[in-house]
């Protein structure tokens, strides 16, 4: 078994075509738009297109109406919602039966309290994500995608009702140590495959996903 992989913030036919040929597992569209990852529904359809049913779509939304939704769902055709905002359990549960695919809610994680929240997440989400928490001294930080990480400490040991990922400042020169203390089976990475914030590196996603396949969960 194999750790699974998922890169997050495309935003070109070249990022998406070195996710599909490095094999990851998942791609994500950032529907946030003052995100420089930020795509239209229009564009997700195109990339989609390029990864030719080879990698499953994830559409991350932040604090998103059911008309918004409704839209990335009928244009874009994703295969998972991620919820990155502040949504409740019961949101979660809502869109997960309004739209009938599998949802994954973002955790922001910088203490032990944090895992507690993540808790009342498991009845009612697909799969968790594990993100580090948005930097309090910059008020126009991001959501997601900011290239911190938290204590991955945190997660050693810990067990949950569902799948979860790792994600949060993670590249290929620290993803072995990431999953090692964490314990993760899946990871998800943004900015580690950047070269600059909303500028994917193909050659630096092809060396993420060759990194991520030497490696393999803990038992
Ligand atoms: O990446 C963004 O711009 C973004 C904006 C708003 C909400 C979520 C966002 N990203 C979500 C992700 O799933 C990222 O992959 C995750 O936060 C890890 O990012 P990074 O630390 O840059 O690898």
């Amino acid at each position: 078994m194999t750790i699974e992989t998922k890169i997050c913030g495309i935003n070109s036919a070249e990022a998406m075509a070195a996710v599909r040929d490095g094999g990851a597992d998942f791609a994500g569209f950032i529907f946030y738009p003052p995100s420089p990852r930020y795509v239209t529904p229009e564009m997700a359809r195109g990339l989609r297109d390029v990864a030719a049913g080879r990698v499953k779509t994830v559409a991350v939304v932040v604090d998103a109406a059911d008309d918004e939704i409704a839209r990335i769902v009928e244009t874009a055709g994703v295969e998972m919602l991620q919820l990155h905002g502040k949504e409740t359990p019961g949101r979660v549960a809502e869109v997960r039966k309004r739209f009938a695919l599998p949802v994954m809610k973002s955790v922001a994680v910088a203490a032990p309290e944090d895992l507690d929240r993540a808790a009342t997440y498991e009845e009612v989400a697909d799969r968790l994500l594990f993100d580090a928490k948005p930097p309090k001294d910059r008020p126009d930080a991001l959501p997601g995608g900011n290239a911190l990480s938290f204590d991955w400490q945190l997660l050693a040991g810990r067990t949950w009702a569902r799948p979860w990922m790792l994600s949060g400042g993670l590249n290929a020169g620290n993803l072995a140590e990431a999953v090692r203390i964490s314990g993760a089976r899946a990871v998800d990475v943004s900015s580690g495959v950047e070269d600059a914030p909303g500028v994917k590196n193909p050659a630096k996603i092809g060396a993420l996903l060759r990194a991520a396949r030497d490696l393999h969960p803990i038992a």
